[in-house]
């Protein structure tokens, strides 16, 4: 089977080749008469088809700078450049609006539960959030259908597309989750504790997947874990303590 990027390097701007690069990024949160600082002047940076741990002990700060990262949370300063097809953008500095339409054409997450919807089926979930906020000709209809059955089986869940999720296992539903995060061909993939509700095999299984398709889509990969064999399979690291990147 081949595996041609979602969107091939004749789509991309040739400029814009080097992934994300987070610089000297800080985020506080209201904390009774103060702040807490969450990230605390965190800089680093993630190439396409490249993989980056997040580590670092609980309330560490690893989900506040994945959030800021996905335009989830807006960071006190610092900028967030992402390389997307159009150019580079400072995530930092975008509006609400158009954080949200990078969030569904840039970005792709997926969490430490799958959050899929329990009605639809797994092509469903896919469809689903190709066309959120459009409204799709038959044309772009099939496109996207034969674009959600190509992740499935990419996947490995090419038989089950048009089963209800209802009956997929734990492992099977992040595989569907992490298809979806893939659907609009975005340039960043960001993971927060994805296997961590998963047995050990099954949770193998979804890291796999993560840093295989982060390389077979040239899709720059942020994963939080707190688990060390996750993050040595990684290509680079980062790891926190109160909100800073320290080494080691
Ligand atoms: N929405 C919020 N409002 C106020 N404080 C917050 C908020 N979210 C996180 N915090 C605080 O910010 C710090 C960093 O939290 P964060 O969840 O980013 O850490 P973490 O490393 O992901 O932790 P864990 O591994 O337990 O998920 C913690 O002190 C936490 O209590």
């Amino acid at each position: 089977m081949s595996h041609a990027p979602v969107h091939g390097a004749a789509d991309l701007d040739p400029t814009a080749t080097a992934g994300l690069r987070m610089e000297d990024v800080v985020l506080t949160y209201p904390d009774g008469d103060g702040r807490l600082t969450a990230v605390d002047h965190v800089s680093c940076g993630i190439d396409r088809g490249r993989s980056l741990a997040v580590t670092g002990p609980s309330g560490s700060g690893k989900s506040s700078l994945l959030a800021v990262a996905a335009t989830l949370t807006p960071p006190d300063s610092g900028h967030v450049w992402l390389a997307t097809r159009h150019g580079e953008v400072d995530l930092a500095a975008v509006s609400a609006r158009r954080a949200a339409e990078l969030r569904r054409t840039e970005i792709g997450i997926v969490f430490q539960q799958s959050n899929l919807v329990e009605s639809l089926t797994a092509r469903e979930q896919l469809e689903a959030m190709a066309w959120l906020g459009k409204r799709p000709s038959r044309a772009r209809r099939t496109a996207v259908r034969e674009r959600a059955d190509d992740l499935l089986d990419r996947v490995g869940l090419g038989s089950m597309a048009g089963r209800s999720v209802g009956g997929l296992s734990g492992g099977q539903r992040q595989r569907v989750a992490v298809a979806r995060a893939l659907v609009n061909g975005p340039s960043l993939l960001l993971a927060d504790e994805p296997t961590s509700a998963l047995d050990s095999e099954s949770g193998a299984a979804v890291v796999d997947l993560l840093l295989r398709t982060a390389q077979e889509f040239e899709v720059a990969l942020m994963l939080v874990t707190h688990d060390e064999r996750v993050a040595a399979r990684c290509d680079a690291r980062i790891h926190l303590v109160d909100g800073a990147v320290r080494s080691g």
